[in-house]
């Protein structure tokens, strides 16, 4: 992969100079004066349907914004991506999650191996696991078959799995699903106090298996387990998902029940690997295959079609623009289906661990924005609670509407009314509301001329907030697949453009190193040095 600085290129200099001619423009002018601007700015592939032209850009502004992406080589990194460099250089390592969706008769090397034939033996191995707790032929240690699945991991180890499972949740077989995830230790026990050892099934799940949260958990789950049940019986409940085999074996857990997975897969990407195994119990093994299947559609659409027509690229050049030019800090993401709610939640790991980083790839510190804060509550909950800030704020907030033609009950009344809900707020937040209308609104309400005028600022919409509405047709294995994938590419795309390393997370360790340390002071109450803010707090802890 290149090492281009972004703020050195042609593009970015002309990007500089356009951004003085745009930012005034109001987008609803935008189209008074172009017709053809919505299908301009629209692109269909598939199911999806994504609209990007309630954005603050003109033609030129996206020819600009791909020519940065030509400049930045966008074209070559993709084909390192998917081909196996090792784009995650301070690793060392491939960032091939594209490979674990890949078609069976793909080729895709990692030290001269083609790693597919593996990915498919594990995948093998998921379907057969997953259909004989399904189908009750694998029971528990008193002959019972499973009832509950418990995955225990944190980070990439459980966002991923939790958010698909809540959001295929009509999908879900009899088998009820659960996650534990943080350190505090009344998680755990709230989890553990309702189940029944006997029918219940245990997933550790951990790249690394060294994770304090993940072998807290397991080791509190494993503990309660061992007071109910024989010696022998762990190795029937307890399964094992990492790359870590000699860690997982020192656990205590039969080297037959782990399922590998590989370096070259990042935590925060790990869903469609065997971390997926939550995921596949759920909803059943053709419905995991379902959202492989939609992500490497989306794979091959982000790999073969030219970047001004290429879903990720798009929104993650609009993406830099806000960010770069604009000085927008954050974006939210706003699904209209209640079963995405863990969707900002796991977009926050994926984004904000990816591209929060402020060192570029010669090891020179940035001096330009990177990653953006990522936030977002399902529609219309979210119009209840931060909208206001979104309509009426100082802050520019980008925001990508999510929505499905289709709900899954079928209950057209309340989709209708969901729906009616989506499209307003878009609309609400391109147009506004000026004080002409505002005025002319009161005055049919009668409002005297003296409380109008009082009125009037608080009332007016500034309107022009930029807003993308991504638009499938049902929410599906496979249309989710499609989602989440094109998100990691936006993802890819950025880090390339803003010329950082996306898949490694050093930024993680300082913590865990210091939580250490405090643990072992916290336990033999012998406080070592510290600032003395941290100092009293531990001392007020301690008491
Ligand atoms: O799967 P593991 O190794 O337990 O790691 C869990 C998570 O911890 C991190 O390393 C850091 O928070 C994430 O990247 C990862 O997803």
């Amino acid at each position: 992969m290149k090492n281009i600085n972004p703020t050195q290129t042609t593009a970015w200099k002309k990007l500089a100079e356009h951004y003085k001619e745009v930012k005034n423009l109001e987008i609803k002018e935008l189209f008074e004066k172009d017709p053809g601007r919505a299908s301009e700015f629209t692109l269909e592939w598939e199911d999806l349907y994504l609209d990007f032209s309630k954005n603050r850009i003109t033609s030129k502004t996206r020819g600009l914004l791909n020519e940065l992406a030509e400049e930045c080589a966008l074209p070559e990194a993709i084909e390192a991506y998917f081909t196996g460099e090792a784009i995650n250089r301070t690793e060392n390592r491939p960032v091939l999650h594209t490979a674990l969706r890949a078609a069976e008769d793909a080729v895709i090397e990692v030290d001269g191996e083609n790693v597919i034939s593996e990915v498919q033996e594990v995948k093998r191995r998921i379907e057969k696991f997953t259909n004989s707790v399904i189908d009750g032929s694998k029971k528990g240690y008193t002959g019972l078959a499973f009832t509950d699945v418990v995955n225990i991991g944190i980070g990439g180890s459980d966002l991923g799995p939790s958010m698909v499972t809540e959001a295929l949740k009509h999908y879900n077989n009899h088998l009820k699903v659960h996650f534990v995830s943080n350190v505090d230790g009344d998680h755990v026990h709230e989890l553990i106090q309702d189940l029944n050892p006997e029918t219940t099934l245990f997933l550790v799940v951990s790249k690394t298996f060294t994770t304090q949260e993940t072998r807290s958990n397991a080791t509190t789950i494993r503990n309660w387990f061992r007071k109910k049940s024989p010696q022998e019986a762990v190795s029937k409940h307890f399964v094992a998902v990492s790359t870590n085999i000699e860690k997982v074996e020192e656990f205590g857990i039969d080297i037959q029940n782990v399922f590998p997975m590989w370096d070259w897969v990042g935590g925060r990407f790990s869903l469609w690997s065997a971390v997926g195994l939550s995921v596949s119990l759920a909803v059943g093994y053709n419905n995991f295959e379902a959202l492989l299947k939609g992500a490497q559609k989306m794979d091959r659409h982000f790999r073969e079609t030219d970047l001004s027509e290429n879903i990720p690229v798009q929104l993650a050049m609009l993406s830099v623009w806000y960010n770069n030019f604009f000085d927008a800090e954050s974006e939210a993401v706003i699904p209209y289906t209640q079963y995405l709610h863990r969707l900002p939640a796991y977009l926050q790991q994926a984004i904000m661990e990816s591209n929060g980083k402020s060192v570029d790839r010669n090891g020179k510190k940035v001096d330009y924005q990177t990653g953006t804060l990522i936030w977002g509550e399902p529609g219309t909950n979210s119009q209840h609670a931060f909208f206001q800030l979104i309509h009426q704020g100082t802050k520019l907030v980008p925001a990508d509407f999510i929505g499905f033609k289709k709900s899954l009950f079928g209950d057209t009344d309340h989709h209708n009314k969901l729906m009616a809900n989506f499209f307003a707020q878009t609309e609400a937040l391109l147009q506004g509301k000026t004080p002409q209308e505002v005025i002319k609104e009161l005055e049919e309400k009668g409002m005297s001329r003296e409380a109008l005028e009082e009125l009037l600022p608080f009332k007016v919409f500034e309107g022009n907030k930029p807003t993308n509405t991504v638009l499938f047709d049902k929410l599906t294995p496979e249309s989710l697949g499609k989602l989440v994938a094109m998100y990691e590419h936006k993802i890819f795309v950025q880090g390339v453009i803003w010329n950082i390393f996306s898949y490694d997370q050093w930024g993680v360790e300082l913590g865990k190193q210091l939580a250490s340390n405090i643990l072992e002071e916290i336990e033999n109450k012998q406080l070592n040095d510290h600032d003395s803010s941290t100092k009293n707090l531990l001392k007020f802890f301690l008491q």
